[in-house]
């Protein structure tokens, strides 16, 4: 039985590379077979806080795509758009994730659209896409109550302040409104929602730890998140009962109420919201820290964009006024591209595909990659790639958006059908934020002695020392 496969795999391999003229792509030069050398190098980059500029200028070193060893295992890494593009959009089909995440993360993701592929995760992603589809331009009334509450927190005689404590408190609020229909009032005080908020951690933690290695209390965390959003879900279906959800109109979209229109399953629904509030939980207090950081470096672009909203500060703050923003539109675009907070994600190949590109050592012949190979494509090392970007492509500099038109060069979201739904939520609400603040204050001064962006990994990258300003009304 196991000499057909290896036939078949064989017949594959041959087609490929004689027919497609497909080419490897250059290899990591091990001093170890297994990959332990590169490892250990990455363990010591992780633990020095640079293991993004570490993965970085290998690209610049062995090629746009490139392998490596990892346990003994075949890994590519591309930073090659047009890899990516195959990957995500082209043979969309051909490269999953469940294989990867699932058995991991099942304990605390169960089904949802994060860990898995084929018609479970399509079936998600079709339940989810409507609200996302006009979450962005609602909910603006919610977005001011918690913004002015975020406001009122923060000193204004120019003091020193570190804003991403609050942002993470400020974005709890606004994605709890808006996914269970509840805020947490995180913003109330410092302590609120700690616990809660710790054992998220601790549970998203273990979900990429193998199991030997998990914190003892990962079963412990899962079962106090799940609860919480099992009451959220009795919460939904008794408004549902009680005609109180059909007061949801475009101004006031509540996730999880739009999710009971169409499954009463429960444990489907709480799956859905458990997926969507975890990316939701922390990425755009964490993209807002990133842009307060650079705007404090970069006194110029902080009037650039004073000066784009002050004409208007005195009209209420809707979703076409946010939109007509260009500036404000390129600084986002900007923070996403040097310091994006997911910057790379994993695939594996589910069946065996020719590349039209990628291989070799130019990188343009066809790249064949095998089912069961690992790819991962590195957004952030696209993102910074000087062939594409110029000699500037580690200067925050928004103004290059006045000219770019990048493609898939360009991929803070990802990109294709699994592309993050909350795009333009996301958009909209750094936007807000952000405008509300430039309102309120002048000046926005650097107060940080140490002036580069430094990593901190959660599960996704956040900035190790916050963003530490003065701010002057
Ligand atoms: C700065 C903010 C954000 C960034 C940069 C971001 C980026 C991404 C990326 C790169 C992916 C694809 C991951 C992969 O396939 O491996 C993704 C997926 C996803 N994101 Fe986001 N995200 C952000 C915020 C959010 C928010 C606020 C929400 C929810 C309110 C959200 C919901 C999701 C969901 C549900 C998926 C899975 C989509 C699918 O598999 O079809 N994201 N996001």
């Amino acid at each position: 039985h196991s000499f057909v496969p290896k036939i078949k795999r064989w017949h594959l391999r041959r087609t490929a590379y004689v027919r497609h003229g497909c080419q490897h792509p250059p290899s990591y030069p091990h001093k170890n077979p297994y990959g332990f050398d590169l490892m250990e190098l990455s363990k010591e980059a992780y633990q020095a806080h640079r293991y993004l500029d570490f993965t970085g200028a290998l690209f610049a070193r062995y090629g746009k795509t490139y392998q490596i060893k990892q346990s003994g295992k075949t890994i590519i890494r591309t930073a090659d758009p047009e890899v990516c593009k195959a990957i995500y959009a082209t043979h969309f089909e051909n490269f999953g994730l469940q294989p990867i995440r699932y058995e991991g993360g099942k304990g605390f993701f169960g089904n949802g659209i994060l860990v898995t592929d084929g018609q479970r995760w399509k079936r998600s992603r079709a339940l989810l896409r409507p609200a996302f589809d006009v979450a962005h331009v609602a909910n603006f009334e919610r977005l001011e109550k918690h913004v002015s509450r975020f406001l009122k927190l923060l000193p204004r005689d120019g003091s020193t302040v570190d804003l991403m404590p609050g942002l993470k408190r400020l974005t709890l609020d606004i994605s709890t409104d808006f996914i269970f229909g509840k805020s947490m009032n995180a913003l109330e005080s410092p302590e609120a929602c700690q616990d809660f908020l710790r054992a998220f951690t601790s549970a998203q933690r273990g979900v990429v730890t193998p199991e030997a290695a998990r914190d003892k209390d990962f079963e412990q965390a899962c079962k106090q998140i799940l609860d919480f959003i099992d009451e959220r879900v009795e919460e939904a279906f008794a408004r549902s009962a009680s005609g109180k959800a059909n007061a949801n109109s475009r101004e006031r979209v509540r996730l999880i109420d739009e999710l009971i229109k169409e499954t009463q399953d429960r444990i489907s629904l709480r799956y859905l919201v458990l997926s969507a509030f975890s990316p939701a939980h922390d990425t755009v207090a964490v993209t807002l820290t990133n842009t307060f950081f650079h705007l404090a470096r970069n006194p110029t672009s902080w009037n650039k964009l004073r000066s784009e909203i002050l004409p208007t500060s005195s009209r209420p703050l809707t979703y076409e006024l946010l939109n007509s923003y260009r500036y404000l539109d390129w600084v986002l675009k900007e923070t996403h591209r040097i310091t994006p907070v997911a910057p790379a994600s994993q695939r594996q190949c589910l069946t065996s595909t020719v590349l039209s590109t990628g291989s070799g050592l130019d990188g343009l012949s066809p790249l064949f990659i095998e089912a069961g190979t690992i790819v991962e494509t590195n957004f952030r090392a696209m993102q910074r790639d000087k062939t594409y970007w110029g000699e500037d492509t580690e200067v925050f500099r928004p103004e290059r958006w006045e000219a770019v038109r990048p493609g898939w060069r360009y991929i803070p979201f990802s990109g294709g059908p699994r592309i993050c739904p909350a795009m333009k939520l996301v958009y909209t609400e750094c936007g807000y934020v952000l405008v509300r603040m430039l309102r309120e204050y002048a000046r926005l001064e650097c107060r940080d002695p140490i002036h580069e962006w430094v990593e901190e990994r959660r599960l996704i990258y956040q900035s190790k020392n916050g963003a530490l300003v003065g701010l002057v009304p």
